[in-house]
């Protein structure tokens, strides 16, 4: 499955953005950024625009795991995410509030040890996702992703950072459940063409 990651995107090129890729993507994410920008009220807009498809809000809360957690379902989303690193407390929070609301939350790994892997297993994480950082994909052959390879005995995997044509092979050995593209179908000339070429490279579920 694809999960279009809509960051450092005005509201408009969001909405223009789903518009062209609908067909070919199953997840939509309201990235950290625009999340920052425009707050609850674009998940609330999404939410009302797109009632068929699954919204994730990139919260990356790290603090305040239940209202946060509460925020960003209440408006709408059906997954939001909290950082690996954060409390064992706050994931717990946030698990518990998403659970009672029949939601789910993702933990970004996002500079987590992998000595935590089996902490959050323990904690009740049910959904990760492998995260190569923006600042760092620059350095992405030097951060192997080895470290992740033994998640999908343990979580549903979500793979993230910089996932191209190119790239995809190199995340395909982690056994994920969903591929989360951004600048790759972003940036694009045409998104809708670049959501139809890496939903043909990624493997069929
Ligand atoms: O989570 C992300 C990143 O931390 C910026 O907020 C991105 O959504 C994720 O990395 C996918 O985007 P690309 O790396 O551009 O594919």
């Amino acid at each position: 499955m694809i999960q279009v990651a809509l960051d450092r995107l005005t509201k408009e090129e969001c909405i223009s953005i789903t518009e062209q890729t609908y067909n070919h993507i199953d997840y939509i994410e309201i990235g950290t950024g625009v999340i920052k920008e425009y707050g609850m009220d674009i998940i609330r807009e999404f939410r009302h625009r797109f009632p068929y498809k699954k919204i994730v809000a990139d919260m990356k809360t790290c603090d305040a795991g239940k209202d946060e957690t509460v925020q960003a379902l209440e408006a709408g989303a059906d997954i939001t995410t909290v950082m690996g690193f954060a409390h064992d407390q706050t994931i717990l929070d946030s698990i518990k509030i998403a659970k009672e609301l029949n939601k789910r939350v993702l933990v970004d790994l996002l500079e987590v040890p992998v000595e935590r892997f089996q902490r959050l297993k323990e904690l009740g994480v049910e959904l990760v996702s492998a995260h190569i950082g923006k600042d760092t994909q620059v350095q992405a052959e030097r951060y192997s992703l080895e470290r992740y390879k033994s998640l999908s005995d343990d979580f549903t995997v979500f793979v993230a950072g910089g996932i191209s044509p190119e790239s995809v092979q190199r995340f395909e050995k982690l056994k994920p459940d969903v591929f989360i593209v951004g600048g790759y179908i972003t940036s694009a000339a045409n998104p809708g063409k670049a959501s139809a070429t890496i939903k043909e490279v990624i493997p069929k579920t």
